[in-house]
């Protein structure tokens, strides 16, 4: 019998979690970071979410290394960027911010990358990087004011969330809505996959044959 293979999630992001636990994944870790995100000087956007996706999985990985209670682990980590053209919206922590980003986002057709990183328990690491083209519709002051009282952009790439208030506002969308809520399932599916982690399988060695929908969630443990 094999042993179940560990999952690591570099991520503090109750979004992430939730992505991963939709298709039947809960981490057994969760490894938040605290990577500086500011763009490199002419750095495209998806570059960028590609650098910061590694650059979480790999602090991670330091952190795993270090506690010896968890051994050899899959290591999963991304970061979601919203760029228009080729500027790179800020993550929103303040009105103004906020209020700037819906400015500009209003009436306009943006992009919103989001890289993923696997690092693998033989420490090799794969990448993807996933585009969505989303486009909002021309935003009233009286919906502008609404989505800031509504204090659903902060900490939104981008100043806006599609999995809330601001659907309202997505007029088109081409490409993974998940990518754009902060992880794309489809290709993170294929990455752990690809990689020998089992998705869309039981992971228990020793599971019961049915699962109860009572049964209460499992919770990842802080690593
Ligand atoms: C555009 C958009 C972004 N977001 C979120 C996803 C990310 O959490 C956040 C972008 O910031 P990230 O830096 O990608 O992630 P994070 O700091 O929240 O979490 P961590 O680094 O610990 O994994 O914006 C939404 O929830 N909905 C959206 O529609």
């Amino acid at each position: 019998m094999t042993a179940s293979p560990t999952l690591v999630l570099a991520s503090g992001s109750p979004r992430r979690l939730a992505l991963l636990e939709q298709i039947g994944i809960v981490p057994d870790h969760l490894a938040p970071t605290d990577v500086d995100e500011t763009p490199m000087d002419g750095e495209a956007p998806n570059r960028l979410a590609q650098r910061l996706a590694q650059m979480k999985a790999e602090e991670a990985l330091e952190r795993t290394r270090a506690d010896k209670t968890i051994g050899p682990a899959h290591i999963l980590a991304a970061d979601t960027v919203v760029a228009l053209g080729r500027r790179v919206l800020p993550k929103a922590e303040g009105i103004a911010e906020a209020e700037a980003c819906l400015s500009a986002l209003s009436g306009r057709g943006h992009r919103v990358f989001t890289g993923v990183c696997l690092i693998t328990p033989k420490e090799r690491v794969r990448l993807r990087t996933v585009e969505t083209r989303v486009k909002f519709k021309r935003l009233s002051r009286a919906e502008i004011d609404f989505y800031l009282a509504s204090g659903e952009w902060h900490g939104k790439a981008g100043g806006y969330a599609i999995q809330g208030l601001a659907a309202i506002f997505v007029s088109k969308l081409i490409g993974s809505y998940t990518n754009v809520v902060g992880l794309p399932l489809f290709e993170t599916a294929a990455l752990l996959t690809g990689d020998g982690f089992p998705v869309a399988q039981d992971r228990s060695p020793t599971a019961p044959e049915v699962p109860s929908e009572d049964a209460p969630a499992a919770q990842p443990n802080p690593a």
